[in-house]
């Protein structure tokens, strides 16, 4: 079966200045979060595919046609593909039903197989009441108008939805919901998506597959938890779970010496100079003591306190700085003394320029 999105050497950009630096990805089904920090391209990649911005290089297939090829470019609505924007976009002049059948062939909407059919199959998909066919986009909630949007999207059957941030004008507790639901109105369809967003919850939460975006480039294209437990480079590990590097030296090939003692290595790697990458919840802050084996000493420079914990963040007295998460229950105080440990394996990065400790 050929893969829902196929994409090779993808190079796109406005006028002189290049955004996407060759892209190659292949979506087979399921979920694909384009992931990245503000700015890196991954709207660009979203619109080049879509046909909304002419690339300089590369090609695109989707479900095994090429849309995209040298100079050969077919027209966005003809390549098949559902498209829900940042704020779903809904049409405001039409009522939830006429949105939905908006992208529909004659024949579905007038046919045998009538439009009130296909509306009441996409609500029902989308989970939503079908009292809310009649309904005007003004009088949906955020969370409904962007389930409308999704199937408005699907209701032509496409193989492949785009979805760009769609959910980032939603509330958090209604965002996850609206996530879980749209990533199960994608699944019952049998449509592969690719899902934009800058978010690292809703990547790892939501999708099959990660790519996490920097600089026009892939960094890393894997299933959620191998980017998040064994990212390929340093990058992916600041950027994904906000770990700490911190330099190290490997001597044996399990474990590496750093400024935190000696600590066991997730993968073995060559004796050398390495950066090691810590999560933040693998660091733990104790108590100061007079005990070395306790942990490094530290004093604490700030906190974030979200609630169900914090972000404490700590200088050891050798420079390095450090975040650590903590249970909400146990938060020191900014100035405190406190010893800093690791907790687990790391992931050592070779780094032959760092210096030997
Ligand atoms: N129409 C345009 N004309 C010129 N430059 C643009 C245009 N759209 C985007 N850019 C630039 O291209 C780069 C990539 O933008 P893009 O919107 O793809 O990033 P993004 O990763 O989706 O960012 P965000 O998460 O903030 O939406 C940015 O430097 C942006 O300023």
């Amino acid at each position: 079966m050929s893969a829902a999105l196929e994409i090779h050497g993808l190079e796109a950009g406005y006028g002189r200045t290049p955004v996407l630096l060759g892209i190659d990805l292949v979506v087979k089904d399921g979920v694909t979060a384009i992931l990245g920090p503000s700015g890196c391209g991954k709207t660009t990649l979203l619109r080049t595919v879509a046909g909304f911005v002419a690339p300089s290089a590369g090609t695109v297939s989707v479900a095994g046609s090429e849309v995209v090829s040298g100079r050969r470019s077919v027209p966005a609505r003809l390549r098949g593909l559902g498209y829900v924007p940042q704020d779903g976009a809904l049409f405001p002049h039409l009522d939830v039903a006429a949105n939905i059948a908006f992208g529909l062939t004659a024949a579905e909407r007038g046919g045998s197989y009538g439009r009130t059919d296909r509306v009441a199959e996409m609500l029902e998909l989308v989970e939503l009441p079908s009292a809310l066919a009649q309904r005007y986009p003004h009088e949906l909630s955020g969370g409904q108008q962007q389930r409308v949007a999704l199937a408005r999207a699907l209701a032509p059957r496409p193989t492949l939805v785009l979805l760009d941030e769609p959910f980032s004008s939603l509330d958090a507790s209604l965002r996850e919901d609206t996530g879980r639901a749209v990533v199960r109105a994608l699944r019952a369809a049998g449509a592969a998506a690719l899902l934009v967003t800058h978010d690292q919850g809703e990547a790892l939460s939501l999708a099959d597959q990660v790519a996490v975006m920097m600089g026009g480039a892939f960094l890393q294209v894997a299933p959620p938890a191998t980017v998040y437990l064994s990212p390929a480079e340093p990058r992916v590990a600041s950027f994904l779970g906000h770990a700490s590097l911190v330099d190290g030296y490997v001597e044996g090939d399990a474990e590496a010496r750093c400024a935190l003692g000696i600590v066991p290595l997730r993968m073995t790697c060559e004796p050398g100079a390495v950066r090691l990458a810590v999560r933040a919840e693998q660091i733990q802050i104790r108590p100061h003591s007079a005990d070395r084996a306790d942990g490094a000493p530290a004093e604490v420079v700030d906190i974030s306190f979200y609630g169900h914990d914090a972000t404490v963040r700590v200088r050891l007295d050798s420079g390095e700085q450090l975040s650590a998460r903590t249970p909400a229950t146990s938060v020191p105080t900014p100035g405190d003394r406190v010893r800093v440990g690791v907790v687990g394996d790391v992931v050592a990065f070779r780094d032959d320029a760092a210096p030997r400790p």
